[in-house]
């Protein structure tokens, strides 16, 4: 991938002028009575994107694919697929589209092809499945598996959390635990709920080496070999998704008992491989082979369709505008689908560990925004939260809204009420409220201007507040598929475009490494005087304390 600055391309200056013209939504609308048509695109019957409730016009458009050009997306999205090294800080590939790659084409790293490794380990994924799912596969007093607890953190949790939530109405008989947290209380509480006799251990760790999740794998076994006594019972109740073969052996679980994937699966984009293990076992393997077809179909899309209808180009270039002419500095994701609720949380790893970054691809630090704040809730929790700020604060939030048209759920009205709500919000925001619209009202109360002047302000809205709105038809395997790959191509475009390495994340290190320098120094009681005086003086407090 070539190191090309974006604040030194031609179409960068261009876009600069072109913000001079204040482009406000509702004035683009009172323009154009096709904008929808023009401003949204439709993937497969799947998924609509309306991007029209955004400050852009075509000359926005044609300016932010001339900068996609100009930083040449295509090449690196070549890169990326065919299995170039693209993440140059870690020396690996990056190929968590092989992971779903239906079509089986070769894909060469250092030489050889990673679809046989691939396939194979779905394979071993699928028996695996079918006898847990089939309670064929048996604990140490011979019964049944009830109870799966998948053990891991960041992208060995938060996927797979997100999809078995999301994905909830396909569920089978297996209840799924997921624990996180280093903080003894996640594992303890878990383990209240499960019976040693019928739970799987899943740890899930790409390096095997990661602190929070060996700690909680090492208070599992220790609470199966209480109820057990037999280290044998091991084999029965715990398995490994793992990079690091030599780290599984070394915890005792056997290496038949590994589920492998390869140090070209970045974590964040992980859920696709042995990873999603507990995907699998939760919705079954058919479904679990769904959401690859689904992601695999974006892909494709992602892949050869040309930049004015590539969804996740568009989403990524209009993302751009908005941060880095427009001045905002997050994003809210807004599911209106109570299943997606770790969504938001799932995307906050996704693009912040992917483009939180200060330094270039060459080196320097740069002078434009980078990835944005993600963060979100779903929605009509959110209306009644935090809204108020996105309607009427001083910032500029992009939102993207996400609703199904079809629940899993049809109860009485409550679907017709959650969508009026997604409709209304995105109108609101783009439209906002005027002064006359508020003095009408006022005065169709019977009251007079005079007497409600003083309060008419509080009551306008500016509106001309950037959103997307996705409809999916329904949220299926496939469809969820599509929609997080569709999150994924648009963080890479971003990257390519700031011009950062997206799939490392030194920036989780040094907090890491100074945690293993404190530890030693809780194990007793003296007075520490090591560090800084506040680091100082929280140790020494909690010492006090304890
Ligand atoms: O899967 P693991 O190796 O245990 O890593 C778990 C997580 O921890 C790291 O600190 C990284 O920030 C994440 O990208 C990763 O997903």
């Amino acid at each position: 991938m070539k190191n090309i600055n974006p604040v030194q391309t031609a179409a960068w200056s261009q876009l600069e002028q072109h913000k001079a013209e204040n482009l406000t939504i509702a004035e683009l609308f009172a323009q154009d009575n096709q904008r929808f048509d023009s401003y949204s695109r439709q993937f497969e019957d799947q998924m609509l994107v309306d991007f029209s409730k955004n400050a852009i016009n075509q000359t926005t458009l044609d300016l932010l694919y001339k900068l996609a050009k100009e930083c040449q997306l295509e090449s690196a999205k070549q890169a990326m697929f065919s299995g170039q090294k693209i993440n140059r800080t870690e020396d690996r590939a990056v190929l968590h589209t092989a992971l779903r790659n239906r079509a089986n084409t070769p894909i060469m790293v250092d030489g050889s092809d990673v679809m046989p490794e691939v396939n194979a380990v779905l394979a071993k994924m699928k028996g695996f499945c079918e006898r847990v799912i089939s309670g064929e596969w048996k604990g140490y007093t011979d019964k049944a598996i009830t109870d799966v607890i998948n053990i891991g953190i960041g992208g060995s949790d938060l996927g797979p959390y997100m999809v078995t939530e999301a994905l909830r109405p396909y569920k089978n008989h297996l209840t799924m635990h997921f624990v996180s947290n280093v903080d003894g209380t996640h594992i303890a509480e878990t383990l209240k709920k499960c019976n040693p006799e019928t739970t799987l251990v899943l740890v899930a760790s790409k390096t095997f080496t990661t602190q929070e999740t060996m700690t909680n794998a090492h208070s599992a076994r220790d609470w199966l070999l209480a109820s057990a006594k037999d280290e044998s019972a091991v084999a029965k109740h715990f398995v490994a998704l793992s990079t690091n073969a030599t780290e599984v052996a070394k915890f005792g679980i056997d290496t038949e008992n590994m589920f492998e994937f390869w140090s070209w699966v970045g974590g964040r984009y992980s859920l696709w491989s042995a990873i999603g293990l507990s995907i699998a076992l939760s919705i079954g393997f058919e479904n679990f082979e769904q959401l690859l077809e689904g992601a695999h179909a974006m892909d494709n899309h992602f892949l050869t369709a040309p930049v004015e209808q590539n969804i996740p180009t568009l989403l990524a270039l209009i993302g751009i505008w908005n941060s880095n002419f427009l001045g905002a500095e997050t994003e809210a994701i807004l599911p209106y689908d109570q299943y997606l609720h770790r969504f938001a949380a799932y995307f906050q790893q996704g693009n912040m560990e992917s483009n939180g970054k200060y330094v270039g691809r060459d080196g320097k630090v740069v002078t434009h925004q980078t990835g944005p704040i993600i963060w979100g809730e779903p929605g009509t929790n959110g209306q009644h939260a935090f809204y108020q700020l996105i309607h009427q604060g001083t910032k500029i939030i992009p939102c993207d809204f996400i609703a199904p048209a079809q629940t899993h759920n049809q109860v009485s009205d409550h679907h017709s009420k959650l969508l009026s709500n997604f409709f209304a919000q995105t109108e609101a925001l783009a439209f906002g409220k005027s002064k006359e619209v508020v003095e009408k009202e006022f005065l169709d109360a019977g009251k007079t201007l005079e007497e409600v002047a003083e309060i008419v302000p509080f009551k306008v809205f500016e509106g001309n507040r950037p959103t997307n709105s996705i409809l999916v038809q329904k949220i299926t395997p496939y469809s969820l598929g599509a929609l997080i790959a569709m999150y994924e191509h648009k963080i890479f475009v971003q990257g390519v475009i700031f011009n950062i390495y997206s799939f490392d994340q030194w920036g989780v290190e040094l907090g890491k490494q100074l945690a293993n320098r404190i530890l030693p120094e809780l194990e007793n009681d003296e007075t520490i005087a090591s560090h800084d005086s506040s680091t100082n003086g929280l140790i020494n407090q909690f010492k006090a304390w304890r």
